[in-house]
């Protein structure tokens, strides 16, 4: 049985005091009591990661976690303004988003890379969420299973059975921040697509692995997601900032 598993990503938003707010008031929310068996996880930027960690350890909620939205593909060395695996299980973190399609679309991040990145994740004990999904051009052209496939396929090349430590989030780059939220018979599709390509490598590796959905995911429409049977739970962008919405996610 797989986890379901929201994270949420405040991308690039957030200050010290609107954290300590938010940290406050999901953690009092978790502790009246939240569905079990769940996990859960907020993605802040890098330099609040330490914030955030010693906000989330007071609260000392087993299932609440830290992650972080981004990480060098190398382990050490001269790469100014990098981050590195290492430093982030330091602070804490037991997630890494990698290959968000942000990153793909402003830093120009390819396929390789983000497996690169997520090899440095596992490597330090963490778990990366590996982001892939098409844009609204690739859809209309209809090769949207073609093009997640082919991304899926650089990840299985070079991960292999280690894919089976990872997450993976659909997220199809016309539903993210638009209001836009793929249905969830659209999202159930491309799921299963996915496990089934990871079939075609290992059924085992298949079966472990939680592939979450991302793009506009709201309180009101995380219960039908996460109902289908190959949604295993969501990545949460503008709806997690919000302690109250990302909360009435959670509970979904
Ligand atoms: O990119 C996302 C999460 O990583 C999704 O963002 P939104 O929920 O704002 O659409």
């Amino acid at each position: 049985m797989r986890p379901l598993t929201v994270i949420g990503n405040w991308k690039m938003n957030g200050s010290f005091a609107s954290n300590a707010d938010w940290v406050k008031t999901v953690c009092r929310g978790m502790e009246q009591g939240m569905p079990a068996g769940r996990k859960y996880v907020v993605c802040a930027p890098a330099p609040y990661l330490s914030q955030c960690g010693g906000l989330i350890r007071d609260c000392s909620l087993a299932f609440l976690s830290l992650g972080a939205q981004d990480v060098s593909a190398y382990s050490a060395g001269a790469y100014t303004g990098d981050i590195a695996a290492s430093m982030l299980k330091e602070l804490d973190c037991a997630y890494v988003i990698v290959g968000h399609s942000e990153r793909r679309q402003y830093h120009q991040e390819v396929d390789e890379q983000v497996a690169e990145k997520a090899l440095q994740v596992l490597d330090n004990g963490m778990i990366p969420v590996i982001c892939v999904g098409e844009s609204a051009d690739e859809r209309n052209s209809g090769r949207e299973v073609e093009v997640v496939r082919g991304q899926i396929s650089k990840q299985v090349a070079i991960l292999q059975d280690r894919l089976a430590d990872c997450l993976i989030a659909y997220e199809p780059v016309w539903a993210i921040g638009t209001g836009k939220v793929a249905s969830a018979e659209i999202a159930q599709d491309m799921h299963r697509a996915i496990r089934l390509q990871l079939a075609e490598f290992n059924e085992d590796v298949a079966s472990h692995v939680g592939i979450l959905y991302g793009g506009s995911v709201k309180p009101d429409n995380a219960v039908e997601l996460f109902a289908m049977p190959d949604i295993d739970g969501g990545l949460i962008g503008g709806a997690s900032l919000n302690p109250q919405d990302f909360l009435a996610i959670c509970q979904a």
